[in-house]
Protein backbone atom coordinates (compact mmCIF):
# COMPACT_ATOMS: atom_id res chain seq x y z
CA UNK A 1 0.00 0.00 0.00
CA UNK A 2 1.22 3.43 -0.62
CA UNK A 3 1.93 6.22 1.76
CA UNK A 4 2.70 2.83 4.27
CA UNK A 5 4.04 4.75 7.31
CA UNK A 6 4.61 3.47 11.15
CA UNK A 7 4.50 5.14 14.24
CA UNK A 8 6.85 2.84 16.78
CA UNK A 9 5.36 3.65 20.01
CA UNK A 10 7.16 0.99 22.35
CA UNK A 11 5.66 0.13 26.08
CA UNK A 12 1.98 1.70 25.26
CA UNK A 13 -0.24 0.81 28.04
CA UNK A 14 -3.77 0.52 26.68
CA UNK A 15 -6.83 0.79 29.10
CA UNK A 16 -9.74 -0.96 27.75
CA UNK A 17 -13.28 -1.24 29.26
CA UNK A 18 -12.64 -3.76 32.63
CA UNK A 19 -9.14 -4.72 31.72
CA UNK A 20 -5.53 -3.66 31.22
CA UNK A 21 -3.67 -4.81 28.67
CA UNK A 22 0.27 -4.19 27.99
CA UNK A 23 0.80 -3.15 24.48
CA UNK A 24 4.08 -4.85 23.04
CA UNK A 25 3.96 -2.14 20.44
CA UNK A 26 1.66 -0.43 18.49
CA UNK A 27 1.64 0.12 15.37
CA UNK A 28 -0.30 2.85 13.72
CA UNK A 29 -0.43 2.50 9.64
CA UNK A 30 -2.13 5.09 7.48
CA UNK A 31 -4.47 2.46 6.97
CA UNK A 32 -5.22 0.52 9.73
CA UNK A 33 -4.48 0.82 13.30
CA UNK A 34 -3.10 -2.76 14.99
CA UNK A 35 -3.32 -2.91 18.41
CA UNK A 36 -1.03 -5.90 19.75
CA UNK A 37 -2.17 -7.59 22.22
CA UNK A 38 -0.84 -9.67 25.18
CA UNK A 39 -3.83 -11.05 26.88
CA UNK A 40 -6.45 -11.38 24.69
CA UNK A 41 -6.98 -12.89 20.30
CA UNK A 42 -10.34 -11.29 20.59
CA UNK A 43 -9.80 -10.02 16.67
CA UNK A 44 -12.75 -7.80 15.63
CA UNK A 45 -11.93 -9.86 11.67
CA UNK A 46 -11.38 -13.34 13.17
CA UNK A 47 -8.74 -13.57 10.29
CA UNK A 48 -6.56 -11.29 11.53
CA UNK A 49 -3.34 -13.13 13.61
CA UNK A 50 -4.22 -14.46 16.96
CA UNK A 51 -3.49 -11.80 19.69
CA UNK A 52 -4.22 -8.30 17.49
CA UNK A 53 -7.63 -6.89 15.80
CA UNK A 54 -7.45 -4.56 13.18
CA UNK A 55 -9.64 -1.27 13.00
CA UNK A 56 -9.99 0.15 9.54
CA UNK A 57 -9.43 4.33 9.38
CA UNK A 58 -12.17 4.58 7.42
CA UNK A 59 -14.56 2.91 10.21
CA UNK A 60 -12.76 5.31 12.92
CA UNK A 61 -15.80 7.57 13.88
CA UNK A 62 -13.49 9.65 15.81
CA UNK A 63 -10.14 10.46 18.13
CA UNK A 64 -10.10 12.61 21.43
CA UNK A 65 -7.26 13.97 23.36
CA UNK A 66 -7.98 12.64 26.76
CA UNK A 67 -6.94 14.44 29.86
CA UNK A 68 -6.58 11.83 31.91
CA UNK A 69 -7.46 13.69 35.04
CA UNK A 70 -9.29 11.80 37.30
CA UNK A 71 -10.91 13.80 40.87
CA UNK A 72 -8.84 14.61 43.66
CA UNK A 73 -10.24 12.71 46.39
CA UNK A 74 -9.76 15.43 49.16
CA UNK A 75 -10.28 18.37 46.99
CA UNK A 76 -12.79 16.81 44.42
CA UNK A 77 -11.29 19.93 41.79
CA UNK A 78 -10.25 17.58 38.12
CA UNK A 79 -6.42 18.42 38.08
CA UNK A 80 -3.76 15.98 36.70
CA UNK A 81 -3.03 12.89 38.72
CA UNK A 82 0.69 13.02 38.97
CA UNK A 83 1.15 9.28 37.89
CA UNK A 84 3.65 7.09 40.08
CA UNK A 85 7.21 6.95 38.41
CA UNK A 86 6.29 3.27 37.70
CA UNK A 87 3.74 4.26 35.74
CA UNK A 88 4.94 6.77 32.73
CA UNK A 89 1.69 6.85 30.62
CA UNK A 90 0.61 10.25 31.31
CA UNK A 91 -0.88 11.43 28.14
CA UNK A 92 -3.42 9.23 26.65
CA UNK A 93 -6.30 9.89 23.67
CA UNK A 94 -9.36 7.65 22.91
CA UNK A 95 -10.27 5.93 19.36
CA UNK A 96 -14.12 5.77 18.62
CA UNK A 97 -14.64 2.95 16.05
CA UNK A 98 -16.82 0.34 14.36
CA UNK A 99 -17.26 -2.67 16.33
CA UNK A 100 -19.11 -5.27 14.91
CA UNK A 101 -21.68 -7.51 16.93
CA UNK A 102 -24.38 -10.19 16.28
CA UNK A 103 -26.35 -10.11 13.38
CA UNK A 104 -24.58 -7.31 11.30
CA UNK A 105 -25.25 -5.04 14.29
CA UNK A 106 -21.95 -2.29 14.92
CA UNK A 107 -21.72 -0.12 18.10
CA UNK A 108 -19.34 2.45 18.63
CA UNK A 109 -16.37 1.29 20.75
CA UNK A 110 -13.29 2.88 21.81
CA UNK A 111 -9.69 1.90 22.99
CA UNK A 112 -7.85 4.74 25.20
CA UNK A 113 -3.66 4.63 24.38
CA UNK A 114 -1.56 6.02 27.00
CA UNK A 115 1.78 7.52 26.30
CA UNK A 116 5.06 8.93 28.05
CA UNK A 117 5.60 11.58 25.09
CA UNK A 118 2.99 14.25 24.87
CA UNK A 119 4.22 15.23 21.14
CA UNK A 120 3.82 11.87 20.21
CA UNK A 121 0.16 11.72 21.62
CA UNK A 122 -0.47 14.86 19.81
CA UNK A 123 0.97 13.36 16.37
CA UNK A 124 -1.15 10.52 16.61
CA UNK A 125 -4.04 12.69 17.31
CA UNK A 126 -3.00 14.77 14.49
CA UNK A 127 -2.33 12.02 11.62
CA UNK A 128 -5.54 10.02 12.84
CA UNK A 129 -7.15 12.92 12.10
CA UNK A 130 -5.47 13.92 8.75
CA UNK A 131 -6.53 10.56 7.63
CA UNK A 132 -9.84 10.73 8.36
CA UNK A 133 -9.83 14.21 6.78
CA UNK A 134 -8.16 12.34 3.74
CA UNK A 135 -11.06 9.94 3.46
CA UNK A 136 -13.37 13.34 2.32
CA UNK A 137 -11.37 13.81 -0.52
CA UNK A 138 -10.60 10.38 -2.44
CA UNK A 139 -12.81 8.36 -4.25
CA UNK A 140 -12.15 5.21 -2.43
CA UNK A 141 -13.30 1.62 -4.01
CA UNK A 142 -12.89 -1.62 -2.23
CA UNK A 143 -13.41 -5.21 -3.16
CA UNK A 144 -16.78 -5.18 -1.82
CA UNK A 145 -18.21 -1.05 -2.39
CA UNK A 146 -17.71 2.15 -3.20
CA UNK A 147 -17.41 4.57 -0.28
CA UNK A 148 -18.56 7.89 -0.52
CA UNK A 149 -17.84 11.25 1.67
CA UNK A 150 -18.49 11.59 4.91
CA UNK A 151 -21.37 13.67 5.79
CA UNK A 152 -20.89 16.82 7.91
CA UNK A 153 -24.10 18.14 8.11
CA UNK A 154 -27.78 16.59 8.06
CA UNK A 155 -31.13 16.49 7.58
CA UNK A 156 -33.27 15.10 10.11
CA UNK A 157 -36.73 14.42 10.06
CA UNK A 158 -38.48 12.64 13.47
CA UNK A 159 -41.95 11.05 12.67
CA UNK A 160 -43.03 10.97 16.40
CA UNK A 161 -46.72 9.07 15.38
CA UNK A 162 -44.62 5.88 13.58
CA UNK A 163 -44.15 2.18 15.09
CA UNK A 164 -44.08 2.69 19.05
CA UNK A 165 -44.47 6.46 18.84
CA UNK A 166 -40.48 7.01 20.20
CA UNK A 167 -38.94 8.54 17.30
CA UNK A 168 -37.84 11.47 19.43
CA UNK A 169 -36.43 9.01 22.26
CA UNK A 170 -34.79 7.01 19.84
CA UNK A 171 -33.08 9.94 18.07
CA UNK A 172 -32.18 12.16 21.29
CA UNK A 173 -30.92 9.56 23.34
CA UNK A 174 -28.90 6.65 20.56
CA UNK A 175 -28.24 9.27 17.83
CA UNK A 176 -27.66 12.57 18.86
CA UNK A 177 -24.47 11.60 21.18
CA UNK A 178 -22.87 9.56 17.96
CA UNK A 179 -23.57 12.45 15.71
CA UNK A 180 -22.20 15.06 17.82
CA UNK A 181 -19.05 12.82 18.61
CA UNK A 182 -18.52 12.27 14.95
CA UNK A 183 -18.73 16.36 14.75
CA UNK A 184 -21.82 16.05 12.31
CA UNK A 185 -23.97 18.73 12.57
CA UNK A 186 -27.59 18.48 12.43
CA UNK A 187 -30.87 20.21 11.64
CA UNK A 188 -33.64 18.24 13.32
CA UNK A 189 -37.38 18.74 12.35
CA UNK A 190 -40.23 16.73 14.68
CA UNK A 191 -42.54 16.18 11.67
CA UNK A 192 -46.55 17.60 12.98
CA UNK A 193 -48.26 16.22 10.51
CA UNK A 194 -48.51 13.35 7.80
CA UNK A 195 -46.72 14.46 4.47
CA UNK A 196 -45.02 17.41 6.87
CA UNK A 197 -41.31 16.05 5.63
CA UNK A 198 -42.24 15.48 2.00
CA UNK A 199 -43.63 18.87 1.91
CA UNK A 200 -41.23 20.62 3.64
CA UNK A 201 -38.15 19.04 1.03
CA UNK A 202 -40.35 19.47 -2.01
CA UNK A 203 -40.73 23.26 -2.00
CA UNK A 204 -38.72 24.48 1.57
CA UNK A 205 -35.52 22.69 2.29
CA UNK A 206 -32.30 24.90 1.65
CA UNK A 207 -30.24 21.19 -0.06
CA UNK A 208 -27.19 22.74 -0.68
CA UNK A 209 -26.86 22.85 3.28
CA UNK A 210 -26.58 19.32 3.50
CA UNK A 211 -24.81 16.37 2.40
CA UNK A 212 -27.88 14.35 3.50
CA UNK A 213 -31.14 13.50 4.74
CA UNK A 214 -32.11 11.35 7.61
CA UNK A 215 -35.50 9.59 8.03
CA UNK A 216 -36.28 8.31 12.17
CA UNK A 217 -39.50 6.59 11.03
CA UNK A 218 -40.39 3.76 9.45
CA UNK A 219 -41.30 2.61 5.68
CA UNK A 220 -43.93 4.89 5.46
CA UNK A 221 -41.83 7.59 6.80
CA UNK A 222 -38.52 7.02 4.75
CA UNK A 223 -41.54 6.89 1.36
CA UNK A 224 -42.57 10.13 2.53
CA UNK A 225 -38.69 11.83 2.60
CA UNK A 226 -38.04 9.83 -0.91
CA UNK A 227 -41.17 10.88 -2.59
CA UNK A 228 -40.14 14.71 -1.68
CA UNK A 229 -36.46 14.06 -2.62
CA UNK A 230 -37.05 12.59 -5.79
CA UNK A 231 -39.75 15.23 -6.73
CA UNK A 232 -37.71 17.66 -6.11
CA UNK A 233 -35.19 16.22 -8.37
CA UNK A 234 -37.13 16.07 -11.01
CA UNK A 235 -38.67 19.27 -11.13
CA UNK A 236 -35.80 20.81 -10.90
CA UNK A 237 -34.24 18.79 -13.50
CA UNK A 238 -37.57 20.08 -15.86
CA UNK A 239 -39.02 15.91 -15.64
CA UNK A 240 -42.78 15.37 -16.17
CA UNK A 241 -43.48 12.75 -13.71
CA UNK A 242 -46.71 12.05 -15.26
CA UNK A 243 -45.39 10.31 -18.22
CA UNK A 244 -44.30 7.13 -17.83
CA UNK A 245 -41.19 6.79 -20.72
CA UNK A 246 -39.48 10.15 -18.90
CA UNK A 247 -36.15 8.55 -17.66
CA UNK A 248 -36.01 10.14 -13.91
CA UNK A 249 -32.97 12.04 -12.87
CA UNK A 250 -31.08 10.53 -9.78
CA UNK A 251 -30.89 11.91 -6.56
CA UNK A 252 -28.00 13.55 -5.64
CA UNK A 253 -28.40 13.90 -1.53
CA UNK A 254 -28.00 10.35 0.16
CA UNK A 255 -30.98 9.12 2.54
CA UNK A 256 -30.08 7.62 5.97
CA UNK A 257 -32.78 5.39 7.91
CA UNK A 258 -32.51 5.35 11.78
CA UNK A 259 -35.62 2.61 11.99
CA UNK A 260 -38.16 3.66 14.74
CA UNK A 261 -41.34 2.26 12.86
CA UNK A 262 -43.34 -1.00 12.63
CA UNK A 263 -41.79 -3.44 9.64
CA UNK A 264 -38.65 -1.33 8.52
CA UNK A 265 -37.90 -3.93 6.02
CA UNK A 266 -36.38 -1.01 3.80
CA UNK A 267 -33.87 -0.52 6.84
CA UNK A 268 -33.46 -3.91 7.28
CA UNK A 269 -32.90 -4.94 3.89
CA UNK A 270 -30.41 -2.32 2.84
CA UNK A 271 -28.44 -2.30 6.53
CA UNK A 272 -28.89 -5.80 7.79
CA UNK A 273 -30.74 -5.02 11.50
CA UNK A 274 -33.07 -2.45 12.27
CA UNK A 275 -31.41 -0.96 15.40
CA UNK A 276 -30.43 2.87 15.59
CA UNK A 277 -27.32 2.55 16.34
CA UNK A 278 -26.11 0.38 13.80
CA UNK A 279 -27.94 2.70 10.98
CA UNK A 280 -26.63 5.73 12.64
CA UNK A 281 -22.89 4.47 12.36
CA UNK A 282 -23.09 3.43 8.78
CA UNK A 283 -24.13 7.56 7.97
CA UNK A 284 -20.94 8.49 9.77
CA UNK A 285 -18.81 6.59 7.76
CA UNK A 286 -20.17 7.56 4.62
CA UNK A 287 -21.29 4.25 3.09
CA UNK A 288 -23.33 4.50 -0.25
CA UNK A 289 -25.99 2.12 -1.30
CA UNK A 290 -27.75 2.48 -4.44
CA UNK A 291 -31.48 1.68 -4.89
CA UNK A 292 -34.02 1.29 -7.63
CA UNK A 293 -37.54 2.94 -7.26
CA UNK A 294 -40.52 2.09 -9.56
CA UNK A 295 -42.92 4.40 -10.80
CA UNK A 296 -46.20 3.76 -10.10
CA UNK A 297 -48.87 5.52 -12.85
CA UNK A 298 -52.78 5.23 -13.85
CA UNK A 299 -53.09 6.18 -16.98
CA UNK A 300 -51.47 9.29 -17.67
CA UNK A 301 -51.56 10.46 -13.87
CA UNK A 302 -48.07 9.75 -11.92
CA UNK A 303 -49.61 8.04 -8.66
CA UNK A 304 -46.21 7.23 -6.30
CA UNK A 305 -42.97 5.96 -6.38
CA UNK A 306 -41.76 2.19 -3.95
CA UNK A 307 -38.83 1.11 -3.44
CA UNK A 308 -39.90 -2.38 -0.97
CA UNK A 309 -43.69 -3.64 -1.40
CA UNK A 310 -46.41 -3.24 -3.98
CA UNK A 311 -48.97 -5.66 -2.65
CA UNK A 312 -53.03 -6.31 -4.25
CA UNK A 313 -54.74 -8.82 -2.32
CA UNK A 314 -53.10 -10.01 0.93
CA UNK A 315 -50.91 -7.01 1.66
CA UNK A 316 -53.35 -4.82 0.56
CA UNK A 317 -56.30 -6.16 2.71
CA UNK A 318 -53.96 -5.98 5.96
CA UNK A 319 -53.04 -2.58 5.09
CA UNK A 320 -56.33 -1.26 4.20
CA UNK A 321 -57.24 -3.14 7.48
CA UNK A 322 -55.01 -2.04 9.68
CA UNK A 323 -54.54 1.26 8.97
CA UNK A 324 -58.07 1.58 11.34
CA UNK A 325 -55.84 -0.31 14.03
CA UNK A 326 -52.71 2.29 14.30
CA UNK A 327 -53.43 3.16 17.99
CA UNK A 328 -51.90 -0.66 18.45
CA UNK A 329 -48.27 -0.07 16.91
CA UNK A 330 -46.83 -2.47 14.98
CA UNK A 331 -48.85 -5.52 16.59
CA UNK A 332 -52.10 -3.74 14.26
CA UNK A 333 -50.57 -6.22 11.34
CA UNK A 334 -50.53 -8.93 13.07
CA UNK A 335 -54.13 -8.50 14.06
CA UNK A 336 -54.93 -7.66 10.77
CA UNK A 337 -52.87 -10.11 8.46
CA UNK A 338 -54.75 -13.56 10.81
CA UNK A 339 -58.37 -11.79 9.72
CA UNK A 340 -57.44 -11.13 6.57
CA UNK A 341 -56.13 -15.01 6.00
CA UNK A 342 -59.33 -15.86 7.53
CA UNK A 343 -61.21 -13.94 4.60
CA UNK A 344 -59.61 -15.48 2.15
CA UNK A 345 -61.15 -13.00 -0.73
CA UNK A 346 -59.28 -13.34 -3.97
CA UNK A 347 -59.69 -10.87 -6.79
CA UNK A 348 -59.65 -11.50 -10.86
CA UNK A 349 -57.65 -9.57 -13.30
CA UNK A 350 -55.04 -9.33 -15.72
CA UNK A 351 -51.38 -8.57 -15.24
CA UNK A 352 -49.01 -8.16 -17.96
CA UNK A 353 -45.24 -7.96 -17.38
CA UNK A 354 -41.88 -7.16 -19.33
CA UNK A 355 -39.38 -10.05 -18.19
CA UNK A 356 -35.99 -8.92 -17.37
CA UNK A 357 -33.23 -10.42 -20.00
CA UNK A 358 -29.34 -10.83 -19.72
CA UNK A 359 -27.52 -11.63 -16.53
CA UNK A 360 -29.88 -10.33 -13.91
CA UNK A 361 -30.47 -13.83 -12.49
CA UNK A 362 -33.92 -15.16 -11.20
CA UNK A 363 -35.86 -14.77 -8.04
CA UNK A 364 -35.07 -19.09 -7.51
CA UNK A 365 -31.68 -18.82 -7.91
CA UNK A 366 -31.27 -18.52 -4.23
CA UNK A 367 -28.32 -15.88 -5.05
CA UNK A 368 -28.91 -12.92 -2.45
CA UNK A 369 -27.80 -9.46 -2.46
CA UNK A 370 -25.51 -8.93 -0.65
CA UNK A 371 -22.41 -5.92 0.15
CA UNK A 372 -20.81 -5.34 -3.66
CA UNK A 373 -23.22 -7.67 -5.00
CA UNK A 374 -22.31 -8.42 -8.97
CA UNK A 375 -25.34 -8.30 -10.02
CA UNK A 376 -26.12 -4.76 -8.86
CA UNK A 377 -22.56 -3.89 -9.59
CA UNK A 378 -23.80 -5.41 -13.62
CA UNK A 379 -26.85 -2.97 -13.72
CA UNK A 380 -24.67 -0.05 -12.71
CA UNK A 381 -22.59 -0.71 -15.77
CA UNK A 382 -25.36 -1.70 -17.98
CA UNK A 383 -27.12 1.13 -16.90
CA UNK A 384 -24.06 3.75 -18.27
CA UNK A 385 -23.96 2.25 -21.07
CA UNK A 386 -27.85 2.51 -21.31
CA UNK A 387 -27.38 6.45 -20.81
CA UNK A 388 -25.18 6.69 -23.33
CA UNK A 389 -26.47 5.06 -26.17
CA UNK A 390 -29.57 6.40 -25.09
CA UNK A 391 -31.61 3.58 -26.27
CA UNK A 392 -34.86 1.95 -25.10
CA UNK A 393 -33.99 -1.81 -24.74
CA UNK A 394 -34.89 -4.19 -27.60
CA UNK A 395 -37.75 -6.01 -25.58
CA UNK A 396 -39.38 -2.74 -24.86
CA UNK A 397 -39.00 -2.34 -28.65
CA UNK A 398 -40.67 -5.73 -29.25
CA UNK A 399 -42.91 -5.21 -26.73
CA UNK A 400 -42.16 -8.76 -25.67
CA UNK A 401 -44.67 -8.64 -22.84
CA UNK A 402 -46.51 -11.40 -20.88
CA UNK A 403 -49.91 -11.41 -20.38
CA UNK A 404 -51.44 -13.83 -17.47
CA UNK A 405 -55.61 -13.69 -16.42
CA UNK A 406 -56.59 -15.01 -12.85
CA UNK A 407 -57.82 -15.34 -9.57
CA UNK A 408 -55.14 -14.49 -7.20
CA UNK A 409 -55.03 -14.28 -3.40
CA UNK A 410 -51.98 -11.65 -3.83
CA UNK A 411 -50.05 -10.14 -6.11
CA UNK A 412 -46.70 -8.64 -5.20
CA UNK A 413 -44.36 -6.70 -6.78
CA UNK A 414 -40.68 -6.94 -4.44
CA UNK A 415 -38.08 -3.97 -5.31
CA UNK A 416 -36.21 -5.89 -2.37
CA UNK A 417 -36.32 -8.94 -0.76
CA UNK A 418 -38.37 -7.02 1.81
CA UNK A 419 -36.70 -8.58 4.55
CA UNK A 420 -38.00 -7.47 8.03
CA UNK A 421 -38.00 -9.18 11.66
CA UNK A 422 -41.31 -10.81 11.05
CA UNK A 423 -39.56 -12.35 7.72
CA UNK A 424 -36.10 -12.55 7.91
CA UNK A 425 -35.79 -13.40 4.35
CA UNK A 426 -38.34 -11.59 2.93
CA UNK A 427 -41.16 -11.55 0.27
CA UNK A 428 -38.45 -12.44 -2.33
CA UNK A 429 -34.75 -13.39 -0.98
CA UNK A 430 -32.99 -13.14 -4.22
CA UNK A 431 -34.47 -9.27 -4.95
CA UNK A 432 -31.74 -7.10 -5.73
CA UNK A 433 -31.68 -3.70 -4.17
CA UNK A 434 -30.01 -2.04 -7.60
CA UNK A 435 -30.46 -4.19 -10.49
CA UNK A 436 -33.29 -2.32 -12.08
CA UNK A 437 -35.77 -4.95 -11.51
CA UNK A 438 -38.77 -6.14 -9.39
CA UNK A 439 -39.87 -9.47 -8.70
CA UNK A 440 -43.62 -10.17 -9.67
CA UNK A 441 -44.96 -12.72 -7.35
CA UNK A 442 -48.64 -14.04 -8.53
CA UNK A 443 -50.31 -16.35 -6.00
CA UNK A 444 -53.18 -17.97 -7.35
CA UNK A 445 -56.54 -18.51 -5.59
CA UNK A 446 -55.88 -21.58 -3.60
CA UNK A 447 -57.13 -23.64 -0.27
CA UNK A 448 -56.58 -21.60 3.14
CA UNK A 449 -54.68 -24.53 3.82
CA UNK A 450 -52.16 -24.16 1.10
CA UNK A 451 -52.18 -20.36 1.63
CA UNK A 452 -51.13 -20.65 5.01
CA UNK A 453 -48.36 -23.02 3.98
CA UNK A 454 -47.15 -20.21 1.21
CA UNK A 455 -46.97 -17.53 4.10
CA UNK A 456 -45.39 -19.37 7.02
CA UNK A 457 -42.25 -19.90 4.60
CA UNK A 458 -42.35 -16.63 4.70
CA UNK A 459 -40.74 -16.80 8.30
CA UNK A 460 -38.83 -20.15 7.74
CA UNK A 461 -36.06 -21.22 5.59
CA UNK A 462 -38.13 -23.38 3.17
CA UNK A 463 -38.94 -22.25 -0.72
CA UNK A 464 -42.30 -20.23 -0.60
CA UNK A 465 -42.14 -19.97 -4.13
CA UNK A 466 -42.46 -23.99 -4.44
CA UNK A 467 -46.20 -24.12 -4.93
CA UNK A 468 -48.47 -25.29 -7.60
CA UNK A 469 -50.18 -21.88 -7.43
CA UNK A 470 -47.43 -19.48 -6.94
CA UNK A 471 -45.27 -17.91 -10.03
CA UNK A 472 -42.38 -15.43 -9.75
CA UNK A 473 -41.26 -13.47 -12.40
CA UNK A 474 -38.26 -10.76 -12.69
CA UNK A 475 -39.40 -7.82 -14.57
CA UNK A 476 -38.77 -4.58 -15.63
CA UNK A 477 -42.26 -3.13 -15.99
CA UNK A 478 -45.88 -4.57 -15.27
CA UNK A 479 -49.70 -3.76 -15.85
CA UNK A 480 -52.17 -4.76 -13.91
CA UNK A 481 -56.22 -3.96 -14.60
CA UNK A 482 -59.15 -5.44 -12.43
CA UNK A 483 -61.90 -7.67 -14.12
CA UNK A 484 -64.53 -5.31 -12.51
CA UNK A 485 -63.34 -1.98 -13.32
CA UNK A 486 -63.95 0.68 -10.46
CA UNK A 487 -66.77 2.22 -11.31
CA UNK A 488 -68.60 5.60 -10.69
CA UNK A 489 -70.97 4.26 -8.38
CA UNK A 490 -68.73 2.27 -6.00
CA UNK A 491 -65.98 5.64 -5.72
CA UNK A 492 -69.56 7.87 -4.89
CA UNK A 493 -70.35 4.76 -2.56
CA UNK A 494 -66.91 5.46 -1.01
CA UNK A 495 -66.68 8.45 -0.95
CA UNK A 496 -70.01 8.85 0.20
CA UNK A 497 -68.51 6.42 3.48
CA UNK A 498 -70.93 3.65 2.89
CA UNK A 499 -69.16 0.25 4.02
CA UNK A 500 -69.52 -2.61 4.90
CA UNK A 501 -72.56 -4.76 4.03
CA UNK A 502 -74.87 -2.23 2.21
CA UNK A 503 -71.41 -1.10 0.24
CA UNK A 504 -71.05 -4.93 -1.17
CA UNK A 505 -75.35 -5.56 -1.38
CA UNK A 506 -74.84 -2.23 -3.81
CA UNK A 507 -71.99 -3.63 -5.35
CA UNK A 508 -73.31 -7.20 -5.76
CA UNK A 509 -76.20 -5.87 -7.10
CA UNK A 510 -74.28 -3.79 -9.80
CA UNK A 511 -71.64 -6.09 -10.67
CA UNK A 512 -72.76 -9.76 -9.89
CA UNK A 513 -69.35 -10.39 -9.02
CA UNK A 514 -69.63 -13.32 -7.00
CA UNK A 515 -71.45 -14.15 -3.51
CA UNK A 516 -70.81 -10.65 -1.42
CA UNK A 517 -66.72 -10.53 -2.14
CA UNK A 518 -65.66 -6.74 -2.99
CA UNK A 519 -64.06 -7.34 -6.47
CA UNK A 520 -61.26 -5.30 -5.92
CA UNK A 521 -58.58 -5.05 -2.82
CA UNK A 522 -55.97 -1.61 -2.32
CA UNK A 523 -52.61 -1.59 -3.61
CA UNK A 524 -50.39 -1.57 -0.53
CA UNK A 525 -47.40 0.49 -1.56
CA UNK A 526 -44.63 0.61 1.08
CA UNK A 527 -47.33 0.84 3.26
CA UNK A 528 -49.19 3.41 1.64
CA UNK A 529 -52.85 2.75 -0.19
CA UNK A 530 -52.84 4.02 -3.71
CA UNK A 531 -56.27 5.52 -4.96
CA UNK A 532 -56.92 3.22 -8.06
CA UNK A 533 -56.42 -0.51 -8.41
CA UNK A 534 -55.60 -0.01 -12.53
CA UNK A 535 -52.02 0.50 -12.36
CA UNK A 536 -49.11 0.77 -14.75
CA UNK A 537 -45.50 0.21 -12.75
CA UNK A 538 -41.81 0.86 -14.11
CA UNK A 539 -38.51 0.31 -12.54
CA UNK A 540 -35.65 2.87 -12.63
CA UNK A 541 -32.51 1.60 -11.63
CA UNK A 542 -30.51 3.43 -9.05
CA UNK A 543 -32.46 6.06 -8.77
CA UNK A 544 -31.17 6.96 -5.09
CA UNK A 545 -28.57 6.58 -2.55
CA UNK A 546 -28.71 5.14 1.43
CA UNK A 547 -26.15 5.76 4.23
CA UNK A 548 -25.68 2.29 4.11
CA UNK A 549 -23.80 -0.69 2.35
CA UNK A 550 -26.26 -3.71 1.90
CA UNK A 551 -25.67 -6.70 4.15
CA UNK A 552 -22.84 -7.62 4.57
CA UNK A 553 -21.91 -11.58 4.62
CA UNK A 554 -22.11 -12.44 8.01
CA UNK A 555 -18.49 -14.52 7.19
CA UNK A 556 -15.30 -13.60 9.23
CA UNK A 557 -13.60 -11.00 7.36
CA UNK A 558 -10.78 -11.47 5.76
CA UNK A 559 -9.19 -7.99 6.31
CA UNK A 560 -11.86 -6.21 4.34
CA UNK A 561 -10.04 -3.31 3.22
CA UNK A 562 -6.64 -5.85 1.55
CA UNK A 563 -8.23 -4.68 -1.66
CA UNK A 564 -8.13 -1.75 -1.16
CA UNK A 565 -7.57 -0.03 -5.03
CA UNK A 566 -5.73 3.06 -3.57
N1 LIG B 1 -46.36 14.01 12.83
C1 LIG B 1 -47.10 13.09 12.18
N2 LIG B 1 -48.38 12.88 12.53
C2 LIG B 1 -49.12 11.93 11.91
N3 LIG B 1 -48.65 11.12 10.93
C3 LIG B 1 -47.37 11.30 10.55
C4 LIG B 1 -46.54 12.28 11.15
N4 LIG B 1 -45.30 12.22 10.55
C5 LIG B 1 -45.37 11.24 9.62
N5 LIG B 1 -46.61 10.68 9.62
C6 LIG B 1 -47.09 9.55 8.80
O1 LIG B 1 -47.08 8.37 9.63
C7 LIG B 1 -47.14 7.25 8.77
C8 LIG B 1 -46.47 6.04 9.39
O2 LIG B 1 -45.15 6.39 9.66
P1 LIG B 1 -44.01 5.25 9.71
O3 LIG B 1 -43.94 4.54 8.42
O4 LIG B 1 -42.80 5.92 10.23
O5 LIG B 1 -44.52 4.24 10.83
P2 LIG B 1 -45.17 2.81 10.65
O6 LIG B 1 -46.21 2.83 9.59
O7 LIG B 1 -45.55 2.35 12.00
O8 LIG B 1 -43.93 1.93 10.16
P3 LIG B 1 -43.82 0.93 8.88
O9 LIG B 1 -44.19 1.75 7.69
O10 LIG B 1 -42.36 0.54 8.91
O11 LIG B 1 -44.74 -0.21 9.11
C9 LIG B 1 -46.46 7.67 7.49
O12 LIG B 1 -47.37 7.46 6.43
C10 LIG B 1 -46.20 9.16 7.66
O13 LIG B 1 -46.58 9.87 6.47
C1 LIG C 1 -51.47 -15.79 9.20
C2 LIG C 1 -49.95 -15.93 9.25
C3 LIG C 1 -49.30 -14.74 8.53
C4 LIG C 1 -47.75 -14.90 8.50
C5 LIG C 1 -47.20 -13.83 7.57
C6 LIG C 1 -45.71 -13.72 7.66
C7 LIG C 1 -45.18 -12.92 6.46
C8 LIG C 1 -44.78 -11.52 6.87
C9 LIG C 1 -44.12 -10.85 5.68
C10 LIG C 1 -44.02 -9.35 5.93
C11 LIG C 1 -43.51 -8.68 4.68
C12 LIG C 1 -43.70 -7.21 4.80
C13 LIG C 1 -43.33 -6.53 3.50
C14 LIG C 1 -43.13 -5.08 3.78
C15 LIG C 1 -44.07 -4.19 3.53
C16 LIG C 1 -43.84 -2.75 3.89
O1 LIG C 1 -43.57 -1.95 2.76
C17 LIG C 1 -45.08 -2.21 4.59
C18 LIG C 1 -44.79 -0.89 5.18
O2 LIG C 1 -43.84 -1.05 6.15
N1 LIG C 1 -45.46 -3.12 5.67
C19 LIG C 1 -46.55 -3.84 5.56
C20 LIG C 1 -46.79 -4.78 6.69
O3 LIG C 1 -47.31 -3.75 4.61
CA1 LIG D 1 -34.56 -4.48 -7.52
Amino acid sequence: MEKQSRLLCSELCVQRRLYEVTLNCAILAWKDIQIAKKHTGRAIYGAVKAGSSCVPVCEIIAVQEKDDDTPCKNTGKWQKVPQSPADPCQHAFTVFYVERTRQHCWWCSNVTFHCSDHSLCLLWVQTIREQLALLNSERRVNYYHTFANRPKSLLVYINPYGGKQRGKQIYDHKVAPIFSRASISTDVIVTERANHARDHLKTEADLKKYDGVVCVGGDGMFSEIMHGLVSRTQQEAGVDENSMEETLMPCGLRIGIIPAGSTDCICYATVGSNDPVTSALHIIVGDSQAMDICSVHNEDRFLRYSVSLLGYGFYGDVLTDSERKRWMGPARYDISGVKTFLSHRYYEGTVSFLPAEGNLGSPRDKMQCRTGCSVCRQSSSDKLVSKNEDSVSDAECQDTWTVIRGKFLAINAASMSCACPRSPKGLSPSAHLADGTTDLILVRKCSRLDFLRHLLRHTNKDDQFDHSFVEVYRVKQFRFSPRYQECDSEVDLRESGVTGKRFLSQICREHRACGCMPSQSNWNCDGEILPHTAIQVRVHCQLIKLFARGIEEQQVFEDPYAHCAI
